[in-house]
């Protein structure tokens, strides 16, 4: 029997400490989504699930259960339902790829992120700034783990890299080749009973941290299609693991790429704090920090005392705003438009009786 504890109930539990009614059904923690199939644990190991009508019909896709989720369970047999999804605490989104105006949700109920970059040819500053902004406006701590030490002769100048990104957030420099800094990363950053997700591109060494957190070296966990020559790992079991020192670490292939989801607000102070700072002098209250006159954040760029990357970040993640913010207005106007038309058409339908 696995105590539900070991899958983060109880840090689910201490943000949301409300009574919960289960009015008789089993409660349970998705691991792995597959096709139709959820896959819950339960206190009696892990449940193979579907969803019931209720969400298969009524549910808007992000409300529908999502890997991390606790949801309670209707259980027959050796088969389950699940009935509802109890509410996050938080949830890793992106837009959807698909139809970039739409919200995708990745994974839920995290207590922090791994944000994976390698410290070779990947190393990418402008891109690890871009997570952590996405990670604040979804409310997940993070973690910075600098991959691949091996390959460069002195890790410390990408951890100052980091550090002038002026962001809460902790670095751990590791080598999966070597094993330095993965007990670190064990004894200090992960702690038993909470739930981490891995974020990075493709290559950044993503699987190989995952199989030695596991103490997994030769059992592979993720198959390697060596047949597209692309190294691309499908996951073949779940998304969330329980590591040997009891954290829980989810690893989705949805993790590689993700841009903002367009309700952020840039320009807020939670997201770029150090603007923020430098903002309030400014001469004007809607400044835009560009080229107004008496601009204390471009007059900060100028000093030095604002790293450039950090302004260009922002200034670049504003945009990416701007042009999310224009596909929706637009797609609210072809829709406007759409539905005009069907009222017509309606209205003619009746006048013309056919
Ligand atoms: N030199 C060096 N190479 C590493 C290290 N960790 C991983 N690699 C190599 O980097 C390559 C990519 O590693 P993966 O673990 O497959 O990376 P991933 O992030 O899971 O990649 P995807 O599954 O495509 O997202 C492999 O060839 C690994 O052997 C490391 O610490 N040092
Ligand atoms: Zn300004």
């Amino acid at each position: 029997m696995t105590s539900l504890d070991q899958y983060g109930w109880q840090a689910y539990r201490s943000s949301h400490p409300q009574p919960i009614e289960m009015n008789g059904l089993i409660l349970g923690r998705i691991v792995s989504i597959k096709g139709f199939k959820y896959y819950a644990q339960t206190e009696n190991g892990e449940l193979e699930t579907e969803l019931s009508g209720k969400l298969l019909y009524i549910a808007e896709n992000t409300e529908l259960p999502k890997v991390g989720d606790w949801v309670s369970l209707m259980a027959y047999d050796t088969m389950g339902y699940i009935i509802d999804v109890l509410p996050r605490k938080n949830a890793l989104a992106r837009r959807n790829p698909g139809a970039p105006t739409q919200k995708q949700i990745l994974a839920t109920n995290i207590d922090a992120a791994l944000i994976v970059q390698g410290l070779d040819r990947e190393f990418n500053i402008m891109r690890l700034e871009r997570y952590l902004v996405q990670l604040a406006a979804c409310g997940i701590a993070s973690i910075v783990v600098l991959n691949k030490a091996d390959l460069v002769p002195d890790p410390p100048a990408y951890v100052d890299a980091v550090e002038k990104l002026q962001r809460p957030c902790v670095v751990q420099v590791c080598s999966t080749y070597t094993g330095m800094g993965l007990d670190a990363l064990r004894q200090n950053l992960l702690q038993p009973g909470c739930t981490y997700v891995m974020i990075g591109s493709s290559g950044v060494g993503k699987s190989s941290l995952l199989n030695a957190l596991m103490n997994t070296a030769t059992q592979t966990i993720n198959a390697t299609s060596e047949a597209n020559h692309k190294g691309r790992h499908t996951t073949t079991t779940r998304d969330l693991f329980l590591l040997p020192q009891e954290s829980l670490l989810i690893d989705t292939p949805g993790m590689r790429e993700f841009g903002l989801t367009g309700d952020e607000d840039v320009t807020s102070g939670d997201l770029f704090p150090v603007i923020q700072r430098f903002a309030a002098q400014c001469r004007f209250n809607d400044c835009q920090h560009v080229d107004e006159l008496g601009c204390a954040v471009i007059e900060a760029l100028h000093n030095g005392t604002l790293s450039s990357e950090v302004y260009d970040s922002y200034v670049k993640l504003k945009k990416e705003q701007r042009r999310f913010e224009i596909d929706a207005e637009e797609k609210k106007r072809l829709n406007k438009q759409f539905g005009k038309i069907t009222r017509e058409a309606k209205n003619y339908r009746k006048k013309y009786k056919y």
